[in-house]
């Protein structure tokens, strides 16, 4: 078995204990996490669950309430001196005047061995920008500038908060192409995201806090699995939604005109009974619920 010196010295980022609070308010409350090197990992969480405070303190931007972060054994600040780390933050200023390549070129100007210049372009999927000016480019364009940024000094560890907020579909196709293939390298990324699919299809493992603790952390199917419901979806007529909560093995009901959608712990004793009280009910479909409904429940639990 491996010593916990040899995991932390081993870890791309290892997290003990971490708590960040504002007064009163506990924006992460006793967070702990170990990232191995080569890992994607998705932060999910809903609104105000802790994400960027716990992205923050592993890119040594706020310090700890208490507990402990390190990058590849050392503080985070001490990481991201050392070219470590790259990071694309939601704030993350650009000049609107500057060209893509004058951009680029700043940024590449503050690490002494930072990746060849048109490397840095054709990774981030901007190589055919580079003479165009930042505040001409659309809210996608502008987010894979500041993905170029990050990537400049060739960092072993990549941070992103929700990087992908201002893109259309297609956008964010070619932003995870561009992802993808640094991932391929062996690289670790984190990212934030409140895109479940994008979670569902480039995390290796997903952490899903919320009131700043972790929920569940494990792979997407796992997670998933935590939820350990199914879904039921049929069209009913004039379906009263407070009597559709009282089936038995229902947890959640949505009912959009016809369309009746009930989240289930035991979708087998729900269905009979939905088909006993309605037998009007039709087109019934049962799927696994997917990581959006494991989100749904575990994220709700709190307010109960
Ligand atoms: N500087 C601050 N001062 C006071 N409260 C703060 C500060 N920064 C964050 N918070 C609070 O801490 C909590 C966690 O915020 P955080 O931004 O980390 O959440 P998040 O998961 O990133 O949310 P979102 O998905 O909305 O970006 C929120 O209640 C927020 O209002």
């Amino acid at each position: 078995m491996r010593s916990t010196d040899t995991v932390t010295r081993g870890a791309a980022v290892h997290i003990r204990g971490l708590a960040k609070h504002y007064g009163d308010v506990r924006a992460v409350d006793g967070v702990d996490m170990t990232i191995a090197p080569g890992e994607v990992v998705g932060l999910l969480g809903p609104n105000g669950a802790g994400k960027s405070t716990t992205i923050d303190m592993l890119l040594g931007l706020a310090d700890p309430t208490r507990g402990t972060v390190s990058v590849f054994g050392r503080a985070p600040r001490d990481a991201v001196g050392a070219g470590l780390v790259g990071a694309m933050l939601q704030s993350g200023g650009l000049l609107d005047d500057a060209t893509v390549a004058q951009t680029v070129g700043l940024f590449r100007a503050m690490y002494p061995n930072p990746l060849p210049f048109k490397e840095t372009l054709a990774r981030a999927g901007i190589a055919e920008l580079a003479g165009r000016r930042v505040g001409l480019l659309s809210g996608g364009e502008k987010q894979r500038v500041r993905f170029a940024s990050a990537l400049v000094s060739d960092p072993d560890l990549l941070v992103l908060d929700e990087p992908t907020v201002a893109m259309d579909v297609e956008g964010r196709r070619e932003f995870w192409t561009a992802m993808r293939s640094y991932t391929d390298t062996g690289r670790t990324v984190v990212f934030a995201t409140h895109y479940l699919a994008e979670a569902e299809d480039y995390a290796d493992r997903v952490v899903l806090l919320r009131s700043g603790q972790v929920v569940a952390d494990g792979s997407v199917s796992q997670v998933r699995a935590l939820a350990a419901g199914r879904v039921i979806t049929a069209k009913i007529p004039h379906a009263d939604e407070s009597a559709l909560t009282t089936l038995p093995g229902v947890t959640s009901v949505l009912v959009r005109g016809a369309i009746v959608e009930l989240t289930c712990a035991d979708s087998d004793r729900a269905l009979r009974e939905l088909l006993a009280r309605h037998p009007q009910a039709h087109d019934v479909e049962v799927r696994g619920a997917g990581l959006e409904a494991a989100f749904v429940t575990l994220t709700r639990q709190e307010a109960a």
